[in-house]
């Protein structure tokens, strides 16, 4: 762990005032990093999930560390508000190994696969915090994937929403490598918001997004430019960051970095912030942009002064001069310093801005956050918020457009990023209590197939809100198709902000991979007046707008049949009132809602869970995955409730059960596939 280069090059930057701080920083570096992760979802769902290990996780870690080697139970981190932030010591291979620790190894798993939490480095969780984001708010995260802060961006958009309301909020999260979209759009479904937009673009070059009444290019609220860097502030977990570090990297990536910060500077709203962020310590890559943007903004661009926001959070100001080292180390004092060299191969992406501006004291470079390690023993940041005062001026609109004349400027084809981009929060292969992403190869491409707008007269919508008794509250005309005619039919949901902008034809420039939360799909069945069945991951959204044809109250016995089986169960099996409510009914989807006061004791329930259900011709049955039902166990009987299989599996399996399976049953004998 050691790198010559490295060396120089930040000694050279004199990031501490002291001998003495800068041989902690360095020592830090080489001290593997702690795994941090958030708890995320709607704001009940979470606070359960951290009560759960504050009240459960917590003492039974404490017991095993009396028990087997000393471990740190997790901490949650003191800056991150709610205490959704966590941080823990405990390493990797002794949360999988050790048997003591085995309940919160599998807790860990459970709930990363289902989605109710998330790992992710604790510095880039900053970034969202600071980025403000509000509901109704349109915002764009321009380079995306694999998306932990894109869902901090989703969840703060829905943070305040009231029932019956559908955010007209917007998210679009941007990638530009086409693989690393597609596995965002994974991450993305356990987000349940309409409002998302995945698209691959090269930011860099980022279009117009066209938007109508008056029929114009849209600026944004919130932006986010969380870019490609060299990555290395997650040295303590990228290892081979100190074998590969070159004093060139910083220099190579400054153009792009830049280009992108230009290209979010005309996208954003006057008013609007922007957040521009890297898991680098390079000035090369932090300040330096800033400083370029800020003056190639004549003015438009100020930063932005949040010492009083995460009072708790250590952190250092931007450094207000640094040094440009030539590759071999020798420091350049001025742009023409590599001119006379020779513009080598190595030098080749030197540009004037790498160097501090002359009016470097007037743009409030302190006002940057810097994360060190050894602050708060996290990985390295850099943050800078900005906000728009002012359009910007003609001039500097054509300067930054390419092509000049754009405002609009033509489709470029992405380029794909390496594969091996570094992020904070890149999950290491095979780990699955770390991955926060599913391998690639579980990302496939999504067919290129279109999307489709329903008709709201669709005779199919029609038999849907009558059968569910859904409020006309709930728009019909924000539905889409992407393949009609398949005989498994699906229906999203999208915001009114996305119908808006799928509506334009020009806006296919977008290169949109998904969008919509999948709420409704057909089965193959007869004898229902509605084919269709409600997915679990639309529910939190649908639940207020459902009448009460479908709606069965359950017992927490009842739940726990349906969660434990795997095939249908007979309705005479439930409790009276159930198979009272349930026996009647016609076959098709009902919700099932268990209340908090008929949950088990000791629960930490604040509201109402509910469930999607198949009401087959004599039986019942959870429309659930493998995995969500365990999570569910946990949550509502207790994390010592859930059964492990001899392996201690909690594989994965499809999200959702596939319906061909439920509606062909009659019997209470038939397994689910
Ligand atoms: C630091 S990572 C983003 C991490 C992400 N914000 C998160 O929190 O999960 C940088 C991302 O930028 C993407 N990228 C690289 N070049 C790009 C470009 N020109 N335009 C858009 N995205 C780009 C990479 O594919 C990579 O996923």
């Amino acid at each position: 762990m050691s790198n010559a280069d490295f060396e120089k090059f930040y000694r050279a930057q004199n990031l501490f005032s002291d001998e003495a701080e800068w041989q902690i920083f360095f020592e830090t570096l080489r001290v593997i990093l702690p795994t941090a992760f958030r708890i995320t979802g709607n704001r009940s769902h979470a606070i359960e999930l951290r009560t759960q290990i504050e009240r459960y996780f917590i003492p039974y870690i404490q017991a095993a560390d009396l028990e087997g080697p000393h471990v740190d139970p997790p901490a949650p981190l003191p800056w991150y508000p709610d205490q959704l932030g966590w941080q823990m010591t405990i390493p990797r291979i002794a949360l999988k190994k050790s048997p003591h620790l085995r309940k919160f190894h599998t807790f860990l798993v459970t709930e990363t696969e289902v989605g109710n939490i998330s790992r992710q480095e604790a510095v880039s969780m900053i970034p969202p915090l600071l980025l403000d984001v509000k509901a109704g708010h349109m915002v764009i995260d321009m380079c995306a994937a694999p998306g932990s802060k894109t869902a901090q961006i989703v969840e703060a958009m829905h943070a305040e929403e009231k029932d019956l309301e559908l955010s007209p909020g917007l998210v679009i999260a941007n990638d530009a490598n086409l693989k690393r979209a597609c596995m965002l759009v994974h991450q993305m479904k356990r987000l349940h918001s309409p409002c998302l937009l995945v698209t691959h673009q090269d930011a860099e070059q980022f279009s117009n997004v066209l938007y109508p009444s008056p029929p114009e290019a849209l600026r944004f609220d919130r932006i986010l430019c969380d870019v490609p860097c060299s990555g290395d502030g997650t040295i303590r977990k990228n290892l081979l960051i100190w074998k590969d570090w070159k004093i060139a990297d910083g220099m190579g990536i400054h153009g792009m970095q830049l280009k992108i910060a230009q290209r979010a500077a005309i996208l954003l709203k006057v008013g609007g912030r922007m957040v521009y962020s890297t898991c680098s310590f390079n000035p090369l890559e932090n300040e330096a942009v800033v400083a370029a943007l800020l003056n190639s903004t004549d003015g438009a661009l100020r930063l932005v002064d949040v010492s009083d926001r995460l009072p708790a959070l250590v952190r250092r100001p931007g450094l207000t001069t640094w040094k440009v080292l030539r590759k071999d180390g020798e420091p350049a004092e001025r742009f023409s310093d590599f001119a006379e060299e020779g513009i080598n191969r190595a030098h080749s992406k030197c540009l004037p801005t790498l160097f501090p501006p002359a009016n470097v004291a007037d743009l409030h470079l302190d006002r940057c956050l810097r994360i060190y390690p050894h602050l708060q023993n996290t990985g390295g940041f850099f943050v800078a918020v900005l906000e728009k005062v002012k359009p910007l001026s003609k001039q500097d609109a054509l300067y930054m457009e390419t092509p000049a004349k754009a405002e609009d400027p033509p489709i470029k084809k992405p380029k794909l990023a390496p594969a091996e981009e570094t992020t904070p929060d890149s999950p290491p292969l095979n780990d699955t209590v770390d991955s926060e992403v599913p391998a690639e190869s579980d990302a496939k491409p999504l067919k290129d197939e279109p999307f489709l707008f329903v008709d709201p007269t669709d005779p199919d919508l029609e038999s849907i809100w009558k059968f569910f008794e859904i409020s006309e509250k709930l728009p019909r005309d924000q539905f889409l198709v992407r393949s009609e005619g398949s005989k498994q039919r699906t229906l999203y949901l999208v915001s009114s902000a996305i119908k808006s902008i799928m509506a334009i034809t020009r806006n296919e420039r977008l290169r949109v991979v998904n969008t919509g939360i999948r709420c409704f799909s057909r089965n193959d069945v007869e004898n229902t007046p509605c084919t269709y069945r409600i997915h679990y991951e639309a529910l939190p959204l649908l639940t207020p707008f459902l009448g009460d044809a479908r709606k069965v109250r359950l017992t927490h016995p009842d739940l726990r049949m349906l969660l434990d089986s795997p095939n249908h169960l007979s309705v005479t099996r439930f409790s009276p009132a159930l198979q009272e409510r349930a026996g009647p009914m016609v076959l098709g989807c009902c919700i099932g809602y268990l209340y908090p006061e008929d949950a088990p004791e000791g629960h930490t329930m604040t509201g109402p869970m509910v469930f999607p259900i198949w009401r087959g011709v004599s039986s019942l049955y959870m429309l659930l995955g493998k995995q969500d039902k365990h999570s569910l166990v946990a949550r509502v009987y207790g994390p010592d409730s859930v059964i492990e299989t001899p392996k201690g599996e909690t594989t994965s399996t499809p999200v959702d059960a596939t319906p061909t399976a439920e509606v062909a049953e009659v019997t209470e004998d038939t397994p689910a596939v």
